[in-house]
């Protein structure tokens, strides 16, 4: 679904990917993990060609990233998204729907706002509504579109133990997705991810879970 061949990202003298491949296949559900200002943000926004890449290239679907066809394929939820906050879940829902310019599907406005929790509260306004609720709602706009492969960008930054496990069993309740996700938490990724795409000093190493742990992850919590 996604296939980054040598890419390099730099800001200025400062690259910040250097070299890096990653093939995520389809139906992974593949964690994107690293420190810091390692690059993850930036990687993904490389992938959604919403910032330029020096070298390398990248296509999503098997469409070159360049182009536009891919788009319909992929949901995405920024670390920091903009809702209206005077308009409810449900008619924020609508308005995003209604972006495409297709006619709206209130069925499936229905089946997203159940499947994130939030139809009881569907006539509140998201003003009202607590970060975790909004970060689930945001989820619900992604499962509207009903895209193969959804990316995520901390979906559960800054969320409470109960609301990083709300976001995390959504995701892992999506069956036939393909999950590219970025977090700083190990043990979460580790609850509902295949694969892990470790990014350190730049460079790019995919593992299994299983490979994952063996090599990494306990070395990782020790320092
Ligand atoms: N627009 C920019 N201009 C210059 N440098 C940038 C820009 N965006 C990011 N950087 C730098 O690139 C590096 C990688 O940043 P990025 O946000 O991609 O990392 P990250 O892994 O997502 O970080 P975090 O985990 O803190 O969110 C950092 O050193 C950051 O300061």
């Amino acid at each position: 679904m996604i296939v980054m061949e040598h890419v390099t990202v730099a800001y200025k003298q400062k690259k910040v990917l250097d070299d890096v491949s990653l093939v995520v296949g389809k139906g992974e559900r593949c964690a994107l993990i690293g420190r810091n200002g390692a690059g993850k943000s930036t990687l993904i926004s490389s992938v959604l060609n919403m910032i330029p890449i020096k070298q390398g290239k990248i296509s999503i679907c098997g469409i070159p990233n360049k182009q536009h066809q891919w788009k319909p394929h992929v949901a995405y939820l920024p670390e920091k998204f903009q809702l209206y906050p005077h308009l409810t879940g449900e008619e924020n829902i609508r308005f995003f729907a209604s972006l495409n310019g297709s006619a709206v599907n209130e069925q499936k406005i229905e089946e997203a706002l159940k499947l994130v929790g939030l139809w009881e509260e569907r006539n509140v306004r998201s003003k009202e509504y607590s970060k975790g609720m909004l970060q689930r709602l945001g989820l619900g706009i992604m499962l509207y579109y009903d895209a193969d492969l959804f990316i995520l960008d901390e979906p559960t930054s800054g969320l409470d133990p109960m609301g990083r496990a709300d976001i995390l069993s959504i995701l892992h309740s999506l069956h036939g997705k393909t999950i590219f996700l970025s977090s700083h938490h190990l043990d979460e990724v580790k609850q509902i991810c295949t694969h892990i795409a470790y990014l350190e000093n730049g460079k790019m190493t995919k593992y299994t879970l299983a490979e994952f742990e063996a090599n990494v992850m306990y070395g990782e919590e020790r320092r």
